[in-house]
């Protein structure tokens, strides 16, 4: 493992990857891979998840695409210095921010999203410029596979590699010193990977769970609310990190959700769900007993049926939830939608505000103020008003968590800032030297007016003239740097003027 990330290493510090004109070209490379093996790639995913070539493809595929292209729009601007604003101090110098690669990337991928996941900060960490290790979920192992056999042929080999592995693997391979760690997975891992990462004070970004509420006010329109809540919690077998976990909305409204709830599952998969190609499946047993487990003393209001043999639970709802059962302890990551009655939208926020800060918060009704007033008054990763998941897509916006569902982000810019140094440069003169000795010891109280009025723009009544007449020469030089050459041929010409006249005079 060592040998591995030196060798990535030794590529980093031979300078490629940081010119614009080869991230580009890897980030092209990049692109055909995913056009030309697409159906492989499709066929990795779906054999993991059972998933449709048309889900995987939208849910991963376009995702990838989207975010390849946006950052080869943008990346020409983003690599550039940007000059920033000078003080008195530094009028004449040159200050800018250089955005610079940090070096090696560790990015841990998971197995809900499997492709996007991995594919998706790797996109990011090449556009900074940087060398990657990327290490995907173990448990999704077919797209594991692809990832690593493909990319080889299309990327640089040293710069970006692919290690295959489980715990055992992550575990050695996080030992290694690297100058970022991306994880994508669960909060109790992001806590291992951050404590192997604090070791070499490598920055991590860690993209986490939760359980993401979901407020649903009886000023809304409740069959387009249910409609959109379906989706987003049924796809993927509900395994996705921002589906909403739980619904938090008056006990009126319970009854009228569930029966549109239930009507919309129909309009989706169909009479017989087990048969529809957009119904996904459960990634392992182990996830199939877990899910199972939270349904135990719970009155479920549809769904419920269960086939372990191909790892199919049906898209379910349970209704008055007590807080305190096993369902609403942990994140559900599956297709059980609890709903939680409250008695109006002040307990919903205090609800939400006495739990772990979630990755995703959604709410709904037709009152913008009460959206409004709702994301005032709450903290969560993300937020989506009158719809779900739809934050994920938007690459203008940064993805991550806050507090226990994660911290730092990504997408679109936000990934180039997350795995880029924003290099503060300033260069200056070595003359000018008579400013300078200001700072040098030893100091006075001469001195200290000085720095006010140069960093605080602070003036000493007493010696405001002196200030003034030091101001008005540092104008004229300014002026005379900015016109030296205009007032040289000046000066050549009155020199050349008086020569003349003095030697006609002679002649005479
Ligand atoms: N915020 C996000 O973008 C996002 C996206 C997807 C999933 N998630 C969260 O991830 C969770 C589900 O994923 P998961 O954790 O089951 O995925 P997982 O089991 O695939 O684990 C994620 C990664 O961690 C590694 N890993 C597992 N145990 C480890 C250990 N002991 N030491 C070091 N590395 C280890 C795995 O090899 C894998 O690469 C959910 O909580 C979900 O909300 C978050
Ligand atoms: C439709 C894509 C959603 C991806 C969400 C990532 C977290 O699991």
């Amino acid at each position: 493992m060592e040998r591995e990330v030196q060798r990535v290493r030794q590529a980093f510090l031979s300078g490629r990857s940081r010119s614009l004109r080869f991230r580009l070209q890897q980030l092209e490379a990049l692109r055909r891979m995913v056009q030309e093996r697409e159906k492989d790639i499709l066929a990795a995913i779906a054999a993991d998840l059972c998933k449709s070539e048309f889900n995987a493809y939208s849910q991963e595929v376009i995702t990838v695409l989207g975010e390849i292209d946006f950052m080869l729009e943008n990346l020409p601007e983003w690599v550039t210095a940007k000059p920033v604003k000078k003080n008195l101090l530094t009028m004449l110098d040159e200050a800018y921010i250089q955005p610079q690669p940090l070096g090696v990337v560790l990015i841990i991928g998971a197995w809900n999203y499997p492709f996007v996941l991995t594919i998706q900060p790797l996109i990011g960490a090449i556009a900074a410029g940087n060398a990657v290790i990327i290490k995907p979920s173990e448990l999704s192992e077919n797209t594991a596979k692809i990832v690593a056999k493909l990319l080889p042929q299309y990327l640089d080999q040293d710069l970006y590699i692919v290690i295959n592995g489980g715990v055992e693997e992550t575990t050695e391979l996080l030992k290694q010193r690297f100058d970022h760690v991306f994880y994508t997975g669960n909060t109790a891992v992001g806590k291992i990977v951050m404590e192997a990462a604090a070791k070499h004070l490598t920055p991590v970004t860690l993209e986490l769970g939760g359980k993401s509420p979901c407020y649903v006010d009886k000023d809304c329109d409740l069959d387009i609310v249910c409609r959109r809540i379906t989706w987003g919690k049924y796809m993927n077998c509900g395994q996705t990190c921002i589906a909403p976990d739980y619904i938090l909305c008056e006990a009126s409204l319970q009854s009228q959700i569930v029966w549109k709830i239930k009507e919309t599952v129909k309009e989706f998969y169909g009479e017989n769900i087990k048969e529809s190609p957009d119904y996904d499946r459960i990634i392992n047993l182990r996830h199939f007993k877990r899910i199972l487990s939270l349904l135990e003393g719970q009155k479920i209001a549809f769904g419920g049926e269960t086939d372990e043999a191909t790892r199919y639970i049906a898209p379910t709802v349970l209704t008055d939830v007590d807080p305190k059962t096993k369902v609403m302890q942990e994140e559900i990551f599956g297709p059980i939608l609890p709903i939680v009655p409250v008695k109006n939208v002040d307990e919903a926020i205090d609800f939400i505000n006495e739990r772990e800060k979630p990755l995703a918060l959604y709410v709904f009704s037709h009152n913008h103020k009460l959206i409004k007033r709702m994301i005032d008054e709450t903290s969560s990763g993300g937020v989506t008003g009158n719809d779900v998941i739809m934050h994920f897509m938007l690459n203008s916006l940064p993805f991550g968590g806050v507090g226990s569902s994660g911290m730092g982000a990504y997408h679109g810019k936000h990934s180039f800032d997350t795995f880029s140094h924003q290099r503060p440069c300033l260069l200056k003169s070595l003359k000018r030297e008579g400013a300078n000795k200001l700072r040098y010891p030893p100091n006075s109280q001469s001195k200290v007016d000085w720095g006010k009025f140069f960093l605080l723009k602070r003036f000493n009544k007493e010696k405001f003239g002196l200030l003034l007449l030091t101001f008005l020469g540092i104008v004229a030089a300014v002026l005379v740097k900015k016109h030296q050459a205009v007032l040289r041929r000046k000066a050549l010409l009155i020199f050349l003027v008086v020569h003349r006249l003095r030697w006609s005079s002679k002649q005479r």
